[in-house]
């Protein structure tokens, strides 16, 4: 009976039948993801092909290669005039609702439990089975409490690994050109570096610690994209499969820091037992490992860390401190290397980090030192403003059941809906940036420079000294969005701004870069520019220098 049942079952089956069901399950998917959409009303106007059945098919199929020209259109029509609008997102999300400039300060201070940056990046990234399920608000509390406070104590070892680093990446051949491949190159750099203050020395230069991280990352933008193709109601199946990879370089990663996560847990447990008068003087290293810990010890549930959670909350930080870094960094070496000659930007930048090591006198950089670095300061932010890697990178999720109502203009977002600002609008705005097209270097150490060259009598005033101080990199503006804005603002950018300080005055004062014809240009999927990552440059180690 039961052989006869399973007969017919497999006869039954065949693949056409398969496929069939296949196809009749992510139809009935996208159809009921479509019916548990938010909808917005009719005052909001909506780039696209609008959210009927047949307009968000259409969308999807457009979304990869319009979703920049559709903002593009909606920043012209709507946010030039105050207005928001509506435009059509990846097949899981419901249109998102575009907030022009004039409102950003109403949005970013909606409390957490109205409008969510967590519930936005979760619905984005999909922590629950790309981080192995793990809450990401403890790392980021860490990161909110701990990084600038230490920040000037991180200084020194940042340098070693910077010099380390590009050593190795770059050479020490002073006779011949190399061509380098330039993302590789920073990818090189920027792990190693920024692990320096998550897992500290030695770890941070161990390579298959470091590949495993960066793979974990990748894994999480494949797989999330990927996620965001398939309809919500799928994710539960689809999720934890994709994940498995994500748990493999995990694992690898574990490996490697195991020993030296439990080693600093035994370590910090008997320092702060105050019994063992070995750890009378003994300090631990400031890095993310020992906020962690100490974060938790304050907390009081220290005793429920194990090395396995601790190398698990390190994860989300890695993820966000990592390809944001590598990508800045990449765009600041093409934005330079194919800027206008007669602007002699390398040569600028080397004449000024050059100066101010010297005369700072330490021979190490200080916070001081790398704070008058107001030109290569204003190269890098320049070069955030310009060659940004994303439409957008303030998005929030509305959480309050009763949705939100925007006082300016009456429309509503319900339950579910999403908001976010247009960065790439407002970084290209001729009526806010001159020449918004334009790489121009010097454009915020310009005035900086004219104001500090007049005689101290004439700078006593507090709101321009103030307004001048704002024009450095990390300080965020509704004009300014590379490091979003408000109290979810990256916690990380005084600390980039450090890093990538270090790295570029190492770079230009040790090696020639040859200049590029032209600009390679990124490639727009959706929200995202990816990077020409196959772009190799020419360098040569400074005679000199080894
Ligand atoms: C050039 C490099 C970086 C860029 C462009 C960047 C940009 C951003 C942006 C746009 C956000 C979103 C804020 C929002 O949702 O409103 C963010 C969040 C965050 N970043 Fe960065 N970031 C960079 C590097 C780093 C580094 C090095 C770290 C840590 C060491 C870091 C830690 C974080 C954390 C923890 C958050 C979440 C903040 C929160 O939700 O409250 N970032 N970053």
């Amino acid at each position: 009976m039961a052989a006869d049942l399973s007969l017919q079952l497999s006869e039954s089956l065949t693949p056409g039948r398969i496929a069939a069901y296949i196809l009749a399950f992510t139809i009935g998917s996208f159809i009921v993801d479509f019916t548990w959409k938010p909808r917005y009303g009719k005052s909001l106007p909506q780039v696209g092909f609008g959210d009927s059945l047949l307009g968000t098919v259409k969308n999807w199929f457009y979304y990869a290669t319009r979703f920049d020209s559709w903002v593009a259109e909606g920043y012209d029509k709507y946010s030039k005039h105050d207005r928001a609008f509506a435009v059509p997102s990846i097949p899981s999300r419901p249109l998102e609702i575009v907030v022009p400039r004039s409102q950003t300060a109403w949005m970013l201070e909606l409390p957490d439990r109205v409008l969510s940056t967590k519930e936005a990046h979760r619905d984005t990234l999909y922590n629950d089975y790309l981080f192995l399920g793990f809450d990401d608000h403890v790392p980021i509390q860490t990161i909110h409490k701990h990084l600038a406070r230490h920040l000037v104590g991180l200084i020194p070892g940042v340098q070693e690994e910077v010099h380390g680093a590009i050593d190795a990446t770059f050479g020490k051949d002073t006779e011949n050109w190399k061509a380098v491949n330039l993302w590789e190159a920073w990818l090189g750099i920027v792990p190693r570096v920024t692990n320096r203050i998550i897992v500290g020395a030695p770890l941070c230069r161990n390579q298959e610690f470091l590949d495993s991280q960066v793979a974990f990352a990748d894994d999480v933008v494949r797989n999330s994209f990927i996620l965001h193709m398939f309809p919500r109601i799928s994710h539960p199946l689809v999720g934890p499969l994709l994940a498995l990879v994500n748990w493999w370089h995990w694992r690898k990663s574990y490996l490697h820091a195991k020993s030296v996560l439990q080693k600093r847990l035994s370590d910090m447990a008997r320092k702060a037992s105050g019994v063992d008068p070995a750890y009378d003087d003994w300090q631990p290293p400031e890095d993310m490992i020992t906020w962690l810990i100490r974060q938790a010890q304050i907390d009081g549930w220290a005793s429920e860390l194990t090395p396995e959670a601790l190398s698990k909350y390190i994860l989300p930080i890695e993820f966000a401190a990592i390809h944001t870094t590598v990508m800045t960094g990449f765009n600041l070496v093409l934005d330079l290397l194919s800027s206008d000659p007669s602007l002699n930007c390398l040569e600028t930048i080397r004449e000024e980090t050059s100066r101010v090591f010297r005369e700072e006198g330490s021979g190490t950089w200080t916070k001081q030192g790398l704070a008058r670095l107001h030109r290569t300061d204003s190269a890098i932010k320049e070069s955030m403003r310009l060659s940004h890697f994303a439409r957008g990178l303030t998005h929030r999720k509305v959480v309050a059941r009763e949705g939100v109502t925007n006082p300016a203009e009456g429309w509503h977002a319900p339950y579910g809906a999403f908001l976010m600002l247009d960065l790439a609008g407002t970084h290209r705005d001729a009526e806010l940036y001159e020449n918004p097209d334009e790489y121009d270097p010097w454009r915020f150490s310009r005035e900086r420079e004219a104001y500090e060259a007049r005689p101290a009598a004439e700078r006593n005033d507090a709101e321009e000294a103030l307004r001048i101080k704002r024009l450095g990199m990390v300080t965020t503006t509704a004009e300014y969005l590379s490091f979003s804005h408000g109290r979810h603002a990256c916690p990380g950018r005084f600390f980039v701004a450090h890093e990538l300080k270090m790295i570029l005055a190492y770079l230009v004062q040790n090696y020639e870069l040859k200049p590029l014809p032209e600009r390679p240009k990124m490639f727009w999927f959706g929200a995202t520019a990816i990077p020409p990552v196959q772009v190799k440059i020419e360098v040569r180690r400074r005679k000199g220098t080894v």
